[in-house]
């Protein structure tokens, strides 16, 4: 991947959503970091390419321009996609923070935190900049994260979408999104090795996704969770179905949004998974998984209706994990209400 890291900055207090009186210390914040004119150098002992983006725009498996990147505070940075995307996904992130409906409250649990949108560019007296979101990082505190990009539904793009765009999406993935309603976009898994959890991933890239059978979806929960190489640990199954079940519930209630192209953004910790195989601690392996709804690009009102599309696909989608799990340890439906 080419260095994404930026050649300079460009403050941008008008393009950032963080209150004037932005309380972190200096240094600590990319707010009060990106308003002072800073060096490239200083920009670059605190911003580092972000090695685990599996898709999107940016990423290794796509150009390997304008990607993610890391902060050292912990932060991400994703790349303000060209309007509208980039309005859209800003405009449902400061929505769904801002707002003290149900259906917002329930959903906010389901996404990463927003901290606003910053601009990094040249300082060369005529800028140009690049904006970006900052995210909280759904792997943060991960020590050897395994993580999948699953996007949700049979239909990828926005009503707005051209005749062309929802052709050429519907013809993608075509062993899982039109039969049901998912594609898997990418996977990156550390091995359990000799008793460790090791540095080394393992990546699967979008040909995996594209090349699925329908017949053969039990491969994905076969290799996210790495089975030939751990053997089935279903404690850590049933944790990662009873979120996907949980984000079910609010999907189900929730007449707001619909939300077409976002991506199920799936992680656990191999290395306390490694743990768990040896003192069987089932409190702390539920904490070491996190999944997360990302990618708001075409997020549209749903005046009312539920999100079929959404609610059938993540449907399909834990059923295939459900029947991967032994049949006594299968967990009962989800009441919608
Ligand atoms: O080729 P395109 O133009 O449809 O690019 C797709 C992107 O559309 P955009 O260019 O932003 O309108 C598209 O972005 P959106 O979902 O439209 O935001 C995806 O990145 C898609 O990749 P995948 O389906 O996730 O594997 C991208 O698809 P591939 O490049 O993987 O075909
Ligand atoms: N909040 C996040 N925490 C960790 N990784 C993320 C986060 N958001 C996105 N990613 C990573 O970046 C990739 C692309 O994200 P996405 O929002 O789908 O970008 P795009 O809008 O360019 O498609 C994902 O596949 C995932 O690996």
């Amino acid at each position: 991947m080419s260095d994404p890291r930026p050649s300079g900055v460009l403050t941008s207090p008008a393009a950032s959503s963080a209150p004037a009186s932005s309380p972190t210390a200096p240094g600590t914040d990319l707010r009060v970091l990106f308003r002072s004119q800073v060096s490239v150098e200083e920009l670059k002992a605190v911003l580092m390419p972000f090695e685990a983006q599996i898709a999107g725009h940016g990423s290794a498996q796509a150009d390997g321009q304008h990607a993610f990147l890391k902060h050292k505070d912990g932060k991400l940075l994703k790349p303000f996609q060209k309007p509208p995307k980039g309005t859209r996904e800003v405009a449902f992130y400061r929505g769904v923070q801002a707002s003290d409906e149900p259906d917002d409250v329930a959903i906010r649990a389901w996404i990463p935190r927003f901290h606003g949108t910053e601009n990094i560019g040249q300082v060369d007296g005529l800028t140009s900049g690049e904006q970006f979101l900052v995210l909280d990082d759904v792997l943060e505190g991960l020590s050897s994260p395994n993580i999948m990009d699953i996007k949700i539904g049979r239909q990828t793009w926005g009503p707005d979408a051209p005749v062309a765009k929802r052709d050429h999406e519907d013809r993608k993935y075509p062993g899982t999104k039109a039969p049901l309603g998912f594609s898997v976009l990418g996977i990156i898994i550390h091995r359990i090795k000799d008793g460790h959890a090791q540095g080394e991933s393992i990546k699967y890239d979008r040909t995996f996704g594209t090349s699925l059978k329908t017949e053969d979806v039990q491969t994905i929960p076969k290799v996210y969770f790495d089975v030939d190489n751990t053997g089935l640990v279903p404690a850590l199954v049933e944790v990662v179905v009873s979120q996907m079940k949980a984000l079910l519930a609010v999907f189900e209630r929730q007449r707001k949004y619909l939300i077409y192209a976002s991506s199920i953004l799936f992680a656990y910790d191999a290395e306390v998974v490694r743990q768990y195989l040896v003192d069987q601690d089932r409190a702390r392996l539920a904490r070491g998984v996190n999944l997360k709804l990302i990618d708001f690009a075409h997020v549209f009102p749903s005046e009312g209706q539920p999100d079929e599309n959404f609610v059938s696909g993540l449907k399909n989608l834990i059923g295939v994990f459900e029947s991967f799990l032994p049949e006594e340890s299968r967990l009962p439906p989800v009441k919608s209400d």
